[in-house]
Formats: structure tokens, C-alpha cells, sequence
């Protein structure tokens, strides 16, 4: 019996990653779901939230703000943030390039859609491949993205992934991004990668 609570807008955004590895941990939590922009700016939720934003994370009588700090606070939790310094670090540094290229498809979904989505789709291509030659690197993709340990990484490049795909390609299917060959990933986030 957990005690976790997610607060969040009814989208996936940025809290998938994080109930992919509740859920991979058997953990259950209470949403707290915010279903308006107007009940938002008036709610007491946007005022005690730490930067005026969501998604907000409870675990028992202490709160906290910024999707990457909770998937952070449940790695270390959960034993998912890899074996050493150097790998936790290198586990970061891809969570780091993932935020950048989230932050490329917002900025185009929310302010260029139109003009701006053929230049994103033909950059998407060679940013995928910066993680999947990473990936490769770690023994030709055989175990995981970084060491051989399932990290919180894992659900986030499988809860972004098919974001930026159902974004750009609506009426498609994600199969963009080679993760098949972390065999260690639960079946439950390959299989989400199909939906
Ligand atoms: C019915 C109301 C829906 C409101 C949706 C909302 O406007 C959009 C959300 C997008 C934001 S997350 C919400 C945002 N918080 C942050 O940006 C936090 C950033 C922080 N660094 C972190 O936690 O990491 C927020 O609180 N906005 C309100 C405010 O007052 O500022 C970014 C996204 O990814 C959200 C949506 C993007 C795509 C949706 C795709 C469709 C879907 O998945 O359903």
C-alpha cells in the first residue's frame, strides 16, 4: 500500500514516464487530476506548487515539483538510477537530452505548428539517433542504455517517444526508435510503445 498522489492536467505530457515505473514497481498512487485551465488558475494547487506548475508528486506527507527531479526521487527509490556515480551520471545526461528535444517539440507544437512541424519531423531522424547510437555503444544494444540495469531512463524514452510520433504522425504507429534490444525492459513498456 503506497501513499503516492500525482497531480497533473488529464494529458500525458509529462507524467508518463513517471506512472510507467509506479506501475513497473507494482506501486499504486491517487491522481489528483486538474481538468481545466480556468479551475487551475484559480485553484490553491497552483498556488502552493513550488513554481506555479505541474505535475506535483506527494509520497506521504512530503510534496514535490519537476517531472525529472520526481523520476530522480523514485530511481533512487527504486534502485533505477544505475550502479555507480558514472552511470547515474551518464543515465542523466540522457534524461538532459531528452528534456532538450521535448523541449524542441513544444516550443514547435505550441508556437509553429504549422510552418514548423515538416523542419521538426526532418530533424526528429537524426536526434532518435544520437540515443540509439548510444545505445549501441553499450554493448551493441544487447542490455540497456546505460550499464545493465533497467533505469528511470527507460520510461522516459518509451513515454516520449510515441508523444512526439502520435504528435507529428497522428494516424501512425511508433516504431521509430530500435529499444527492442534492452531485453531487460518490462513487456509492459515495449508493449506500450505499440499503443
Ligand atoms: C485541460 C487542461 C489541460 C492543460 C494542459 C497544459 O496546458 C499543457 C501541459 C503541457 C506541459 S506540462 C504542464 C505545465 N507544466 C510544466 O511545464 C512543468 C515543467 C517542469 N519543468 C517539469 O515539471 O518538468 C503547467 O503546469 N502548465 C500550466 C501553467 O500554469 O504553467 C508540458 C507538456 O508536456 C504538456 C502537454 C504536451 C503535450 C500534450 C500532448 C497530448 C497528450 O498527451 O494528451
Amino acid at each position: 500500500m503506497s501513499n503516492f498522489k500525482i497531480t497533473y492536467f488529464p494529458c500525458r505530457g509529462r507524467c508518463t514516464a513517471i506512472k510507467m515505473l509506479l506501475s513497473d514497481q507494482g506501486m499504486t498512487w491517487e491522481e489528483d487530476t486538474i481538468s481545466s485551465l480556468s479551475e487551475w488558475e484559480s485553484s490553491e494547487t497552483k498556488k502552493e506548487s513550488a513554481f506555479g506548475q505541474l505535475p506535483g508528486f506527494t509520497d506521504g506527507d512530503f510534496t514535490m515539483y519537476q517531472s525529472n527531479a520526481i523520476l530522480r526521487y523514485l530511481a533512487r527509490k527504486f534502485d533505477l538510477y544505475g550502479s555507480n556515480d558514472k552511470e547515474a551520471a551518464c543515465i542523466d545526461m540522457l534524461n538532459d537530452g531528452v528534456e532538450d528535444l521535448r523541449m524542441k517539440y513544444l516550443n514547435m507544437i505550441y508556437t509553429n505548428y504549422e510552418e514548423g512541424k515538416a523542419d521538426f519531423v526532418k530533424s526528429l531522424s537524426v536526434q532518435l539517433n544520437h540515443f540509439e547510437k548510444l545505445l549501441f555503444k553499450n554493448q551493441e544494444g544487447k542490455v540497456c542504455l546505460v550499464g545493465s540495469k533497467v533505469s528511470y531512463f527507460i520510461f522516459l524514452i518509451c513515454s516520449t517517444v510515441p508523444l512526439l510520433h502520435l504528435t507529428v504522425f497522428p494516424s501512425r504507429r511508433c516504431n521509430s526508435v530500435h529499444l527492442t534490444a534492452c531485453s531487460q525492459t518490462p513487456l509492459t513498456i515495449l508493449t506500450s510503445l505499440c499503443h
